[in-house]
Parts: C-alpha cells; structure tokens; sequence
C-alpha cells in the first residue's frame, strides 16, 4: 500500500472556510478580529514568513498589521512597544516573528505579551493551561499537528509517539499534547545516543530538529506515521523538511510532505488563535 500523503493544506482551506464564517459573525456584532505582528530585523526567512501570515489574515478578513522594527531597538523600547498593543482594544493578536536579535532577551519580551492575546500561545501562563489540559492558547504548530493528526484519522492512544526536537515552540508542546491524548511520549534531541534505535520503535514520529534530512528511510518503523516539521530554505529556493520525503514515503503508512504539509496548518491556527481571542472580546 503505498503512504497516505497528509496534505495540511487541503486540511487548512477547509478550515479556513470556518474561521471565515466566524469573522463575519464577529464583524456582525461590530468586532473586528485583528492580529498584529511585531517583526524585528531583516531576517529574510522571517519576512517571508510573515508576508505569508498577512496574506492568509487578508483572505479570512482578519485585519492585520506589521511593526517594522529597526534591528538595534533596544528591549526597553519593544516592551514599550508590546505594552500599547496590550492595552489597545482594537488589537486581539500580538505575535512576536521570532528569532529575536541577541541582544534581546526573548524569555522576556514573550512573558511581556498580554496571555489573553498570545495567539503564539508561547506565554508561560498559557504552557502551564496547555500542560495541565487547560483550554488556553494553544502553540500553533503544535495544534495544527493535533488537528492534522484528527483528520486523518491517526490514533494516538496507547501508541509510541517519538518526538525528535524539544524546543519551546515545538517540541515540548506537541509531545505534551500527544500525552495528553493518551500517547505514550519519547523526547529525543541533539544529544539523544542511538537516536534511530528510539526512532524506530516510534508508532508516530514527529521530526522537528531544523535540519534536512534528519531522518532516514533506515530510521523508521514500517507503517508508520510521520509527521515532518522542518522548513529549510535551499540556496536553489526549494523549501525542504527534516524528514528525507522520497525514501522515507515507501516505508510508512502516512507521512505529510514539505510543503504543503504542516506549514500551512501553523498559518492557519494562527488565524484560529486570534479568532478565538476575538470571540473572548464579545
Ligand atoms: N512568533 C513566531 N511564531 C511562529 O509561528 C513562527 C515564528 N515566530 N518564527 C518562525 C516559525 C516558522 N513558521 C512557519 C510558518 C509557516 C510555514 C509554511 O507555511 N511553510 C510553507 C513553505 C514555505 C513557502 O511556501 O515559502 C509550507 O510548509 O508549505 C513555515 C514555517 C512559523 N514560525
């Protein structure tokens, strides 16, 4: 049988048919979910990224503004920035595109953020909801896998998710909610000994290290499901993820490619997020 192919983004042009619905619900009762993004520097990658984020918010309705900031604002200065965002009630979505420039402290700067408009869900407030089966703002590549993970049908219950990558923003949060499904979770990371002999137990594997071809056909289970978080730019302008996609596909049971996989779900929980702080303003 050859792999099912999740596409994320059939799955995100369904779903944002609904969040189009709820903004023009929102709108009716006179509020008009708007999402602002603060991006700092010239980080190519981030531009894109964000241009992406404006062009999905335009096609649902949802209003969304930019802040250019100069890459040497000081971190006084993008506090201040964040704070009358935080006490505008026009604004339902702060997102900080990250990385940060080093000089800024980004434990900081994302704790700054008003939890109640965090629609990166990063805020420790909205961790600990999340850690604890809160509702909460929930990270958006995370619960885009979550919803991905649903629609194709992938049971998780009792099953060995093996999560490679433990950052804030990925990693850590989605092995948490694969457990709080009834998974049973296993973190790898860059210091993780015998990395494949983990990976091949794995009944669900989700790659997300940042680097290409992390993973190999020899590092898989037969039949199983693979979720590929990675997003390398090449020099040649092709966008790759962590997983190698042509040998690792005639292995598994479902695999999501790059792209078209898992990207377009993160855009569109991101729309979803920033909804449903809006529907909370009602
Ligand atoms: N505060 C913050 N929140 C984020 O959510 C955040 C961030 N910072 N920094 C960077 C990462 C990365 N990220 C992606 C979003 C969409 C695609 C995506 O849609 N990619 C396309 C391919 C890229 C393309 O088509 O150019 C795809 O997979 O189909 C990828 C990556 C959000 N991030």
């Amino acid at each position: 049988m050859p792999a099912t192919i999740m596409y994320g983004n059939v799955l995100a042009n369904e779903m944002r048919e609904n969040i189009k619905e709820d903004v023009n619900v929102l709108i009716d009762s006179d509020i008009h979910p708007k999402l602002t993004v603060l991006i700092i520097g010239e980080n190519p990658a981030s531009k894109t990224y964000v241009r992406m984020k404006q062009k999905a918010c335009h096609k649902v309705g949802i209003a969304s503004q930019v802040i250019e900031l100069n890459e040497n604002i000081s971190e006084d200065e993008l506090l201040e920035q964040i704070n009358k965002l935080n006490e505008d009630n026009t604004v339902h979505g702060i997102l900080v595109q990250l990385p940060l420039p080093n000089h800024i402290n980004e434990k900081r700067v994302l704790e700054y953020i008003d939890p109640v408009k965090d629609v990166d869900g990063f805020h420790p407030i909205n961790i600990g909801r999340m850690q604890i089966g809160h509702d909460s703002l929930v990270p958006c590549t995370p619960l885009g896998i979550m919803k991905l993970l649903e629609y194709y049908q992938v049971d998780l219950s009792g099953k060995h998710a093996v999560v490679v990558g433990r950052s804030n923003i990925v990693g850590k949060p989605v092995g948490q909610l694969l457990l709080n499904q009834d998974a049973t979770v296993t973190y790898c990371h860059s210091k993780t000994e015998q990395l494949s002999k983990i990976t091949r137990q794995a009944d669900l594997l989700i790659v997300a290290t940042g680097k290409a071809a992390t993973i190999k056909a020899q590092d898989v289970k037969e039949g199983a499901v693979v979720i590929d978080v990675g997003n390398t730019f090449l020099d040649d302008g092709r966008v790759v993820g962590d997983v190698d996609f042509e040998a690792v596909k005639d292995k598994v049971q479902k695999i999501t490619p790059v792209p078209k996989g898992v990207g377009p779900m993160t855009i569109t929980m991101l729309l979803h997020n920033t909804v449903k702080v809006a529907k909370s303003f009602i």
